[in-house]
């Protein structure tokens, strides 16, 4: 599986130019085909879900075309596809796959709608019931209440009145209320139990009337599309920013100190998303609004939890609770069923990757409660759910995280993590690679002293996995069972010594028969998988000096600074000679020399990170130097690149 690491980050701060919002890119591209005339729509969302809209109208005979930027024109139909008969794959994107159900239930025409396996797990049913009130024929191509669905041509009932039930799904009422304008007659919906996730109602009425249908409305309960109404384009549109997006940059601000702007989206959205301001503002976040900003910072006495109602924000709601994390006190987000019927049922998915960072969490029918904890690194699984791999990445305020198949933001939010990157800083590293004996753990170790970063030293590592193995039996060449062997290592860094299964290890992995087995091991490409993450982990607040061989080309690849610590095979010969004699143990110098110029072949024609030089790294040849001269030199340069 595809993976992303994430480095324990330090700081957050700078200007996001949002990405169109979701909801109102589909919904603009459904009426713009439904309306007469031709609409050039602006800075559309380019995502997964606008490309499944996209591609429907297209199958549909609406003609399509892409302009310079984000902009399209689209050829309105005037209420009639072109296409009577298609077969459409809407993905996951319920803002496609519901209100086509409907406009498509009421034009007539043929038409198989399916979506990924998830789709057909996400309920439909209120809004056939109500189309079938209205005469459509609908039937269930699976499970009763489930896509995939077949449309079939049918006499439409043009006015009065259909019920349709609003406590699943807002996009069921929101589906009927874009379609009913092709019936022609006055239609009035009846909403049937509490409705949910209001404000994205709201957003359906503003762009109906900006495509010239007015509904009446009488508070949340009943809404009439009058007789007559049909869509006419109005020319231009142009597409807010995501406030939903806007959700994860704004929560930056408020936890890794700001402030994080966001442009595209602000105080005269129509977006309910918006909202999620005041709950940030609620938690102590200082917030900033214009018409079309908003900015957020930390408080300078941290953020503290809430107990919210988050029925209308349902989806900035999650990212409360990673927020959550981050604030002082247990926080309670009620009101969230809709959650466990969306991309996956985020209740569930929420708590269980929660816990997995050490979180204490509880969870209800409709609700979640999150009280924060020391967090440890782990795998974040994200389900498919692109709100998942967003809301986690938060979380490497907390601690270095691996966040599994990190493409899924691709359903709304493509560079995601690019934008990310781009207003978030880590916690530095100092990557020191070189060969055996070149003296980078004495200088490492001493650099982070002085630094008053974490240590990594990562030889150890390979070198604790080939006792491991010894002790296990297991013979160094076996990859898979020594990268099992690697990827459960119990080990304990502790100021100067290690422990591994809990006991002392002392001068055990020093030996030389142990630097040839790590030597081995560091070979197998399934050994340097397993130990990737745990490596990246060490990088904690405020920073981390590392050495070992492919520190600054494949664990730390975005480094600071790497340097590329040497010296002649003779000096590092000799240096290893007299460490030995002065332990106490018998060594023979030209055996040594051998032994080092082997190894340097071995390291540096593996095909898995071989030893070398990386282009960004400072080379320091030490063959002249006292340890104090490459200790300086690494200092001077640390000095200027962490500045
Ligand atoms: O109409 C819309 O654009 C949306 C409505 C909400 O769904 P529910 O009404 O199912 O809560 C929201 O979660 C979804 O992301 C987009
Ligand atoms: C619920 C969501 O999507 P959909 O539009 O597919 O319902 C979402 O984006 O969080």
């Amino acid at each position: 599986m595809e993976f992303l690491d994430l480095s324990q980050q330090i700081s957050a701060g700078g200007t996001v130019r949002l990405p169109g919002s979701k909801s109102i890119s589909n919904r603009v591209l459904l009426l713009a085909a439904l309306a007469e005339g031709e609409t050039e729509v602006r800075d559309l969302l380019a995502s997964d879900d606008t490309e499944r809209m996209l591609d429907a109208l297209k199958t549909l005979g609406v003609g399509v075309d892409a302009l310079a930027g984000e902009s399209w024109r689209i050829k309105g139909c005037g209420g009639r596809f072109p296409v009577r008969q298609a077969e459409l794959f809407l993905g996951n994107a319920g803002t496609a796959f519901r209100p086509l159900t409907a406009a498509l239930a009421l034009a007539g025409g043929d038409y198989v709608l399916r979506g990924v396996a998830r789709m057909h797990e996400r309920p439909i049913g209120d809004l056939v019931d109500g189309l079938r009130q209205l005469g459509g024929n609908v039937t269930y191509l699976a499970n009763d209440g489930f896509p995939p669905l077949h449309l079939k041509p049918a006499t439409i009932r043009a006015g009065g009145t259909v019920q349709v039930r609003g406590d699943v799904s807002s996009q069921f009422l929101t589906g009927l209320l874009m379609a009913l304008p092709l019936t022609g007659e006055t239609a009035t919906v009846d909403v049937i139990g509490e409705l949910i996730s209001k404000p994205y109602i709201e957003i359906t009425l503003a762009i109906m009337a900006r495509f010239g249908v007015q509904v009446q409305r009488e508070g949340w309960q009943r809404f009439t599309v009058p007789a007559g109404s049909r869509y006419v384009s109005p020319g231009t549109v142009y597409v807010e920013g995501d406030a939903s997006s806007a959700s994860y940059f704004l929560a930056l601000g408020a936890i890794g100190g700001g402030p994080v702007r966001v442009e595209g989206v602000g105080r005269d959205s129509i977006q309910g998303d918006v909202r999620f301001a005041e709950a940030l503002a609620q938690m102590g976040a200082e917030i900033e609004m214009g018409p079309n900003w908003m900015a957020a910072r930390a408080p300078k006495s941290g953020l503290v939890a809430v107990d919210l109602d988050c029925n209308h924000i349902p989806d900035a709601a999650m990212t409360l609770a990673t927020t959550a994390l981050f604030a002082k006190g247990t926080t309670t987000l009620r009101n969230i069923a809709s959650w466990r019927v969306k991309e996956t049922d985020r209740i569930a998915a929420m708590a269980t990757e929660l816990r997995k960072l050490g979180a204490v969490v509880e969870e209800g029918e409709d609700f979640i409660r999150v009280t924060p904890a020391d967090l440890k690194p782990a795998a974040i699984d994200t389900y498919d759910d692109h709100r998942m791999a967003m809301c986690f990445s938060l979380v490497a305020f907390g601690t270095p995280l691996r966040i599994n198949d990190p493409k899924c933001v691709a359903k709304t939010f493509p560079d995601y993590f690019e934008r990310f990157a781009g207003v978030t800083q880590a916690a530095p590293v100092v990557a020191i690679d070189g060969p055996s004996a070149s003296g980078k753990g004495t200088v490492a170790a001493r650099v982070a002293a002085a630094l008053g970063f974490a240590y990594l030293d990562s030889g150890a590592l390979y070198r604790l996995t080939a006792l491991a193995a010894q002790r296990a039996g297991v013979d160094w060449a076996d990859e898979e069972r020594v990268a099992a062997i690697a990827a459960a290592l119990d080990v304990e860094f502790l100021e100067n010594e290690i422990r591994l299964d809990g006991q002392l290890v002392g001068d055990a992995i020093r030996t030389e028969a142990m630097s040839a087995g790590a030597s081995k091991v560091a070979a197998l490409p399934a050994v340097r998988e397993a130990l990737l993450f745990r490596q990246r982990a060490f990088n904690t607040k405020p920073g981390l000096v590392g050495d070992g061989r492919d520190m600054g080309s494949v664990i730390f690849p975005h480094a600071p600074l790497k340097v590329f610590l040497t010296a002649s095979a003779e000096v590092r010969a000799e240096r290893r000679y007299k460490q030995l004699i002065e332990k106490g143990l018998s060594a023979n110098l030209t055996d040594l020399l051998l032994d080092l110029q082997q190894r340097d072949e071995r390291d540096s024609q593996r095909s898995v990170a071989p030893l070398r030089q990386e282009r960004d790294a400072k080379l320091l040849d030490t063959t002249g130097l006292t340890i104090e001269q490459a200790v300086d030199q690494v200092l001077v340069w640390s000095r200027e690149a962490l500045k």
